[in-house]
């Protein structure tokens, strides 16, 4: 049966080769060489975490699971909310297909803020990496359903050559087998099943008692309510990734505050 993340990644398989042919290598380059130096992503999440909640706030104009969730979307302007509402981080997607994102979002979204952002992607190539720090990307992130042991090695050594932390999205203990094969301790538990979008917690409780002791470890998907997280923070979890709930708030800022404060 074909899921609906087999369909995302097949377009972004297109979509990354006509990108290639389309941008030179040089181009890349010039534009990464006028980037600012990567903000540090997980000493960020780390030092926010250590004395409350490590907030990953996502700018998220629409997804394939809810469609539309954010009218009047603004990034920059959400940018700043979260940042000063206390988020420690931003995620920003740039799939257009299917969630509506761009890179102009996150550049939009990284020049409001003084915070590190994630590029919220499908990577499917090392190449992306290097389009990703180009845009200013801080962090990228590594699904592990998406790819092959080798694939992730790939897309990982491309973010640590560019001074950049990478998340790894895990759903299951095989995953987070596959996970902990890799060089990065910044491990994502996506709660929710890409094949049929439904969310269960449960996903992380599981999963974080087998994270080592010196992963930064983030819970993801389908968190709305401060209970949510004080129930996760009873099992460990202090960090957070979060789009819809707060996407959906007039008052962005106080939001995230009431959220995180
Ligand atoms: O959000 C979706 O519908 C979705 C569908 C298919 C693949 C990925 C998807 N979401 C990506 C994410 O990881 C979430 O945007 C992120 O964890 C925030 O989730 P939420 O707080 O539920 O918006």
């Amino acid at each position: 049966m074909t899921t609906m993340l087999d369909r995302i990644l097949e377009t972004k398989r297109a979509e990354v080769i006509a990108a290639k042919a389309r941008t030179g290598d040089t181009s890349l380059r010039e534009r990464i060489a006028a980037q600012t130096a990567p903000r540090g992503f997980r000493a960020a999440l780390d030092a926010k975490a250590a004395t409350g909640y490590g907030l990953i706030a996502e700018v998220k104009k629409a997804s394939p699971s809810k469609g539309l969730i954010r009218k009047n979307f603004d990034p920059p302007a959400h940018a700043r909310a979260y940042a000063a509402g206390g988020a420690a981080c931003l995620s920003v997607l740039t799939d257009e297909r299917w969630f509506q994102g761009s890179a102009e979002y996150l550049k939009a979204a990284r020049a409001a803020c003084d915070i590190p952002v994630l590029r919220k992607d499908f990577m499917v190539d090392p190449w992306q990496v290097a389009e990703a720090r180009a845009m200013g990307a801080d962090a990228i992130l590594i699904i592990v359903a998406a790819l092959d042991d080798a694939q992730m090695a790939e897309i990982e050594a491309a973010a640590i050559e560019h001074g950049m932390d990478a998340l790894v999205e895990v759903h299951d203990a095989d995953e987070m087998d596959r996970a902990l094969r890799l060089k990065s301790r910044l491990i994502g538990v996506n709660n929710r099943n890409l094949k049929d979008f439904s969310v269960d917690f449960q996903h992380t409780y599981e999963l974080v008692s087998s994270a080592p002791s010196d992963c930064t470890f983030v819970a993801e998907s389908g968190l709305t309510t401060r209970a949510d997280l004080d129930a996760m923070a009873e099992h460990g979890v202090r960090c957070f990734l979060i789009g819809e709930a707060l996407m959906r708030q007039d008052d962005v800022e106080t939001a995230t505050r009431i959220l995180i404060g």
